[in-house]
């Protein structure tokens, strides 16, 4: 399998430059995720759909996510809110989000109900518009949510019935989002009922699983049936990592092997977002 080329994430760059591009990009354009098995560039179309990334810990589900973050990050049209249990995944792009919450159950919870606060105001505005989903230039900025891990605040911190409001607002948030301008990522490395029920997981236009241990586990993040097909996460070997399975909507699972960013080529991208974001 190809090995990462940083020019190939942002393509207009000469090779060797810089993964920070001259101008803004927008969530609007395909996002770059990584390589498929023949070699071609994998993209996904973020607006509009959510994606879900489950898998072993350690099998490259933080890197994917990172992918898109640091696409959404030098994307002047798109604000970005951050939940991230372990801190440290999605600490670096604090200084480009509107919100970062850390391990904090309280904050977590305040920062969804105002999304959901949101979205009504969206879903209100469709209604007297009489359209069915948020368009760029109808005054509602593009949002993407990221939440790393779900388990972390669904099952370990918190309350019984905080964790419970927890579910329940991403629920809500997923479900309600798509058409809203709102798109979500989460993120497990818990592939089990508990922490994706099938009615969530069907939420999510994108699935990526990376190596999970079980074929049950596989077909919790991309769909019941896939393992008996012989489309299972468990046959990607140990050592592969940040090679998954990618399902878009309606399509068979694709191996692909997800972009690597460096710690350094993160903070350039940062940094370019943050003077993007501040001309914009
Ligand atoms: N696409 C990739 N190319 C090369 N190495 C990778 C890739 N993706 C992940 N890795 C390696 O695997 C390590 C673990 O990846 P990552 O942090 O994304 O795993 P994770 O699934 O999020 O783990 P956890 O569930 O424990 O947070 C990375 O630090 C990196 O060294």
């Amino acid at each position: 399998m190809s090995s990462f080329k940083p020019n190939q994430v942002f393509p207009r760059l000469a090779p060797g430059a810089t993964p920070a591009p001259k101008s803004a990009l927008s969530i609007y354009n395909p996002t770059y995720l990584g390589l498929d098995t023949r070699g071609k560039p994998v993209r996904v179309g973020m607006p509009y759909r959510n994606i879900l990334i489950g898998g072993e810990p350690g099998a490259g589900k933080s890197v994917a996510q990172g992918n898109i973050v640091a696409h959404a990050a030098l994307c002047t049209d798109v604000d970005l809110i951050l939940i991230d249990g372990k801190i440290v995944e999605l600490l670096p792009y604090a200084p480009v989000a509107e919100e970062f919450v850390g391990n904090d159950m309280r904050k977590a919870l305040r920062v969804l109900r105002d999304l959901q606060g949101d979205l009504d105001e969206r879903y209100l505005h469709l209604a007297r518009t009489g359209r069915k989903k948020i368009v760029p230039g109808d005054g509602f900025r593009a949002k993407l949510l990221c939440i790393d891990e779900l388990a972390y605040f669904t099952v370990t911190v918190g309350t019984k019935d905080q964790q419970e409001e927890f579910r329940i607002l991403v629920r809500d948030v997923v479900a309600r989002g798509r058409a809203a301008g709102i798109i979500t990522i989460a993120s497990t490395q818990r592939p089990s009922a508990d922490i994706v029920p099938t009615s969530l997981r069907d939420l999510f236009g994108y699935r990526l699983a990376f190596r999970c241990a079980t074929d049950s586990s596989s077909d919790i993040i991309l769909g019941t049936g896939w393992a008996s097909q012989g489309h299972t996460a468990v046959d990607i070997e140990p050592e592969a990592l940040g090679v998954g399975l990618l399902r878009a909507e309606g399509g068979f699972p694709r191996r692909i092997k997800t972009a690597l960013l460096e710690d350094e080529q993160i903070n350039q991208i940062v940094r370019r977002a943050a003077h993007l974001r501040r001309a914009a």
